[in-house]
């Protein structure tokens, strides 16, 4: 693996967005130092904010940062990395890692735009990453070998749970992992705005439905107990919450999770193939 004498390999993160900024900030956090991170976005407006922000080095050229990375992260929309690839492939210094966290599109894609032998991991993280709380998986490209894969979790190190996963994998767990936090925050809300219709103040009914999702994701991974075992802890017989159980049945939401989740794998394969082929 190239890197400086330091250890720190240099990392260039293409596209300042939402994950963008989520990597970055991990990376500060892992303990890379500032002047070993630089980020590309195409507004200049963006890329102050992030310079302000963060104290790193940004820009509009995808193919200067790439030149001078040893690994770069691609974070750009499924539909623009196509375009990315062809700025930094002439560029790519032999041995430069290649992570992308883009949904869909097949290592098979980036390797045959890149120049041949080029280590390329894909992984799909997930927004809690902002507050460590994240979930990845990665998926090793026919060139990356344990080495990159190692490199790839000290990058998301800060970011939480990270897996390997094989890359047949990767559109379930866009659909559980990558999209799955739109889920909770769509449980959440529906548990505050009942709790409004009930006569709460938002505020009251807000604090109470985050902090109660929040504490059985707790509970759920500290005892490692079965999810149903816990929901039948709530439930006492003939009381409130099989009352409520039995309507979440009735208005089939687990069904509707599941379908959710079925959608969102599918549209990971369209990305795939609309922005891959
Ligand atoms: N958001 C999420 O929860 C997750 C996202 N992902 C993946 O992460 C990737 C980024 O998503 P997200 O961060 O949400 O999207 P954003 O739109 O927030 O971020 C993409 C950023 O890239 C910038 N950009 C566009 N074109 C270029 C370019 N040619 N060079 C450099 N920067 C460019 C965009 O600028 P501008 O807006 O001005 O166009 C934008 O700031 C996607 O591929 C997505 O599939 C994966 C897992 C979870
Ligand atoms: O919605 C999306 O396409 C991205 C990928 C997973 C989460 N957000």
């Amino acid at each position: 693996m190239t890197g400086p004498a330091d250890g720190t390999p240099r990392v260039a993160v293409l596209g300042g967005g939402v994950m963008g900024e989520a990597l970055l900030s991990s990376l500060l956090t892992a303990g890379w130092a500032t002047d070993r991170v630089e980020v590309t976005e195409h507004a200049s407006a963006r890329a102050e904010e992030l310079a302000d922000r963060y104290g790193v080095r940004t820009g509009s050229s995808n193919a200067q940062a790439a030149e001078r990375a040893d690994v770069v992260l691609v974070a750009v929309k499924p539909n623009v990395v196509g375009a990315v690839l062809d700025e930094v492939a002439p560029v790519l210094r032999a041995g430069t890692l290649v992570v992308s966290v883009a949904a869909g599109l097949p290592l098979a894609f980036y390797e045959g735009r890149l120049p041949d032998g080029t280590p390329v991991v894909r992984v799909m993280p997930n927004t809690p990453a902002v507050v460590g709380k994240g979930a990845s998986a990665i998926a090793a490209g026919r060139h990356a070998d344990d080495d990159h894969l190692a490199l790839v979790e000290r990058v998301l190190a800060a970011t939480g749970l990270v897996v390997r996963v094989a890359e047949k994998d990767l559109d379930a767990v866009t659909a559980i992992s990558g999209s799955g936090p739109a889920y909770a925050f769509y449980l959440i809300d529906a548990m505050a705005e009942a709790g409004v219709l009930l006569g709460l103040t938002r505020d009251l009914a807000s604090r109470l439905a985050v902090a109660t999702v929040e504490g059985a994701a707790a509970l759920a991974a500290q005892s490692g107990e079965h999810p149903v075992v816990l929901r039948e802890r709530v439930s006492s017989p003939g009381g409130t919450t099989v009352a409520a159980v039995a309507e979440l049945d009735a208005h089939a939401v687990r069904a509707g999770v599941v379908a959710a989740a079925r959608a969102a794998a599918e549209r990971s394969r369209q990305l795939g193939a609309q922005h891959g082929g």
